[in-house]
């Protein structure tokens, strides 16, 4: 892990949930969001799928959670998921995970080693889609693709969607939080904030600022849609 995670107090008798972000700002976002709502726990895992599936594995050794949640910023496919919105997934999809052929490209699925692929809780998801769309807030459902490396060219990005249909976003660590919890048992959501379009490398493409802004909504409806 390259950040420690931080652990916040939890008086509630409920088991809480637990919120894995990559770096502090996207944490700082969220907790803005949920205004002191001590259901929730959050922790600042690391980027990559690595660095998150050992945080939140870690988090969940040290203490009981109900759900766990993957989120922070993303990159949006175009046409799909735009700079500002939020993409909550139906699916956590690790699009990397498998092997180069001359003929392309095969899923760790094909290769008969596991899924890359892990489906979110369909019932709180499709929930708080509903909210932020109520609120007025564009949202996407769709996969969520986790990758070690961030696309960047057209061709890599055209290749995702022709190869994951339902792809809406690209982060670096949902599946990996994914992996954690299901290794526990627990329900897994993500949420993306798009802060990029996926595609050729443009820094000055980025709207960090406004996907902040995104996240922290997310964080004010999260209060409201989970029970
Ligand atoms: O320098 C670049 O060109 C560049 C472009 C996109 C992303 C990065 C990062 O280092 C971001 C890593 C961080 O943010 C999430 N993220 C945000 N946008 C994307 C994306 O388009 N593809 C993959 N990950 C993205 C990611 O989850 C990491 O936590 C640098």
């Amino acid at each position: 892990m390259s950040q420690a995670p931080n652990f916040y107090f939890n008086s509630s008798t409920e088991k809480p949930y637990l919120i894995i972000t990559a770096v502090e700002a996207e944490k700082e976002a969220l907790q803005r969001g949920l205004g002191g709502d001590n259901r929730f726990v959050l922790a600042a895992a690391g980027v990559g799928p690595a660095s998150a599936a050992a945080g939140a594995a870690a988090a969940l050794a040290a203490a009981d959670y109900r759900l766990v949640i993957s989120a922070g910023i993303g990159g949006g496919f175009v046409g799909r998921a735009p700079v500002g919105s939020l993409v909550i997934a139906d699916a956590m999809i690790a699009a990397d995970l498998g092997a180069e052929t001359p003929d392309g490209f095969i899923s760790v699925d094909e290769l008969g080693f596991g899924s890359s692929r892990i489906a979110a809780e369909p019932e709180l998801s499709a929930r708080l889609a509903e909210a932020l769309q109520a609120a007025g807030h564009p949202v996407t459902t769709g996969s969520v693709l986790t990758v070690s490396t961030v696309t960047g060219t057209a061709e890599t990005a055209d290749r995702l969607v022709r190869r994951i249909p339902g792809a809406a976003a690209e982060a670096m660590e949902g599946y990996g939080v994914a992996v954690a919890a299901a290794g526990r048992g627990l329900p897994v959501l993500e949420i993306r904030a798009i802060s990029n379009p996926v595609g050729p490398r443009d820094r000055s493409a980025w709207n960090i600022i406004d996907a902040m802004k995104a996240l922290e909504s997310a964080g004010a409806l999260l209060t409201e849609v989970l029970p």
